[in-house]
């Protein structure tokens, strides 16, 4: 895809998900010029060094007469960060994000929206256990969902199929959802999983000092993927699970119950309940596979796979 989507694109924020999108959108030339600011100093000067973006000190600078600006903060910052910005924006401009929790975005930021700027939120399916301004690459988002999440159904329509052509442009495949159903949904795929990888790396840190350093020297393929979510950054994951807490609560509460059953199943001996439960599970995976979602298979994107 080729042809400049927005002419002028401001990135508050700039670690991981900013600093891809640059990469993406330098490689097709969807935009015209980017601006960007970042709270700390450090950010900005690396940020600055990399030429990122046009760097400047204040958000508000950075959001003049831009045509799409995009908010790349942790989800507790959203709101303040708006709080300052909204007095900027231009008439007539697209207000999005990329925050990992959708319904407590709207409600921090939608208030300061003005009644000419088109908010339409935004959540690309795609990151790292990296941040910061160096974390970012061009791939990151290729053939990556990107939920689309229109604040109210008085968004303008043209405003949300020029931002779904853009993320179409940096690589992403683009859905629409609702607020509350992409919440729960991303507690079922995201949230809980990064809880539980949390624990578990807690829980072997907690024995790594009986055993001393075996669980670093044998960690197996399992733990070591745990680990690497478990890196992932602390203030990002904080705010995810301070705003989508009833979700994630009544996901993890599911999780505790099948945990229990399980654990009885291990003391009781009780082989069937096991086994079955290791079917049940594997069949989702094939299930994945065979309906062409398994993104790290070299035909994901082109349809079902003919296994
Ligand atoms: N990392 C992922 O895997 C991932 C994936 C999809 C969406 N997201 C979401 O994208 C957003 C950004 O995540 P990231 O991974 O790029 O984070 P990051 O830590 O790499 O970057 C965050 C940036 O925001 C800046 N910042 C923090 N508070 C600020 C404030 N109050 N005002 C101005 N700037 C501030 C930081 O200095 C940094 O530049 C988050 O809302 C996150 O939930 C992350
Ligand atoms: O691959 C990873 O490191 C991620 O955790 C990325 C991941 C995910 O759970 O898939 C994490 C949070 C985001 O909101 C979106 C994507």
């Amino acid at each position: 895809m080729s042809g400049v989507i927005y002419e002028k694109v401001a990135l508050i924020g700039l670690g991981l998900i900013a600093s891809s999108i640059t990469h993406a959108a330098k490689r097709t030339g969807l935009v015209g010029e980017f601006t960007g600011y970042a709270r700390s100093q450090e950010t900005r000067d690396t940020a600055r060094e990399l030429d990122l973006c046009t760097v400047y000190d204040t958000a508000a600078e950075a959001v003049e007469g831009a045509d799409l600006v995009i908010l790349c903060v942790p989800v507790g910052a959203m709101g303040s960060v708006m709080k300052d910005i909204a007095p900027h924006l231009k008439s007539g401009a697209t207000l999005s994000d990329v925050g990992s929790v959708k319904r407590a975005v709207i409600e921090a930021v939608e208030p300061y929206v003005p009644e000419d700027v088109h908010f339409v939120p935004a959540h690309p399916l795609a990151g790292t256990e990296h941040s910061g301004p160096r974390s970012g690459f061009a791939e990151l988002f290729d053939n990556r969902w990107n939920i689309v999440v229109p604040a109210s159904d008085y968004t303008d329509r043209d405003a949300v199929e020029r931002l779904k052509t853009f993320w179409k442009g940096l690589g992403a495949l683009v859905d629409e959802m609702d607020a509350d159903h992409h919440d729960l949904v991303l507690a079922v795929t995201s949230h809980t999983p990064h809880l539980i990888a949390y624990t578990m790396v807690g829980v072997a840190d907690d024995l790594a000092r009986v055993t001393d350093t075996e669980v670093v020297n044998y960690s197996a393929a399992g733990f070591r993927d745990f680990t690497r979510i478990a890196a992932s950054d602390p203030t990002m994951w904080r705010d995810v699970f301070l705003t989508n807490k009833d979700a994630t609560l009544e996901i993890l509460g599911r999780f505790t119950e099948e945990l229990f059953a399980l654990q009885r199943a291990i003391r009781t001996g009780d082989g069937d309940h096991l086994h079955d439960y290791f079917t049940r599970t594997r069949s989702i995976r094939r299930g994945i596979i065979e309906a062409g979602q398994d993104t790290d298979a070299p035909n994901f994107g082109r349809g079902p796979a003919n296994t």
